[in-house]
């Protein structure tokens, strides 16, 4: 069974596929058989007519990965919104059990397998029932915080690590996106880090390119600057 690593987010867009397209890529740079899992993407985008995950795109655009695995993505949903609404919108009932067995059967086949979740920690998957933190109890894996570097992190950080923490899910690590190097940036990380005791792994900087081709070649350069083998491995 793979070792996988559940990738949080303070809120949604704060770069949780950006960061997850990253972990993955360095560790295929260092020869590591390594897969990633959107289980419930909401806000899918049209390909060929067919709706798929935005965010697997993303991830296999940056990892140069042609094959299209229908385990990574368990449940893709039309409407932009929270997963359980719009699985509410398409009358889709979703079965954990149909997560937790596309997990199962990528861990089988990976040594490491990058979960990503939607939203921040308490996004409803099912009405009621079911969030994403039941999700990372679930795999029984631990977690990183993925948190924007300006104004209004720290405390959306602290909240997503403390009540993380007060459910007994572990936080490997904290990754800050979209840095651009002001002070107030740099001093975030410094109170991020002693507010919640957690180590900031790795800080992705902004890249403001429009053209996609470009970004994800950008992309590329900002995860082999930023991210440090040493420390993705350590986190699994
Ligand atoms: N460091 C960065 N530089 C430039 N653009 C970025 C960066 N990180 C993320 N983005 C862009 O910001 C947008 C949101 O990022 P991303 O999709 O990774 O967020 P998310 O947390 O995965 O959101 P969701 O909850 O919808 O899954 C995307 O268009 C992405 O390309
Ligand atoms: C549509 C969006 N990009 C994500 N896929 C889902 C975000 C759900 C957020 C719900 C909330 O916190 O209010
Ligand atoms: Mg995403």
């Amino acid at each position: 069974m793979a070792k996988g690593i559940f990738i949080l987010g303070t809120d949604t867009g704060v770069g949780k596929t950006f960061a997850t397209a990253g972990i993955a890529y360095i560790l295929k740079q260092h020869h590591h058989n390594v897969c990633c899992f959107k289980a419930v993407q909401s806000g899918g985008i049209l390909k060929d007519g067919k709706l798929v995950s935005g965010d697997i795109k993303f991830i296999k655009d940056i990892n140069d990965m042609q094959e299209f695995c229908a385990h990574m993505n368990s449940y893709c949903l039309k409407a932009e919104v929270s997963p359980h609404m719009a699985a509410e919108a398409e009358g889709i009932n979703i079965n954990i059990n149909k997560i937790l067995e596309d997990y199962k059967t990528l861990g089988d086949k990976y040594d490491y397998v990058v979960v990503e979740g939607a939203g921040g920690i308490i996004v409803p998957i099912i009405r009621e029932k079911y969030y994403i933190y039941n999700l990372v109890k679930d795999l029984d894996i631990p977690a990183v915080v993925v948190a924007r570097a300006g104004v209004g992190t720290i405390n959306h950080t602290a909240l997503t690590v403390n009540f993380a923490k007060s459910i007994g899910i572990t936080i490997k690590g904290i990754i800050i996106n979209g840095y651009n190097g002001s002070y107030f940036e740099k001093d975030n990380i410094k109170v991020i880090e002693n507010i919640t005791g957690i180590k900031v792994i790795s800080v992705l900087s902004r890249i403001d390119i429009e053209n996609e081709e470009k970004f994800i070649e950008k992309a590329k350069l900002e995860y082999a600057r930023s991210m440090n083998i040493d420390e993705i491995l350590k986190v699994f």
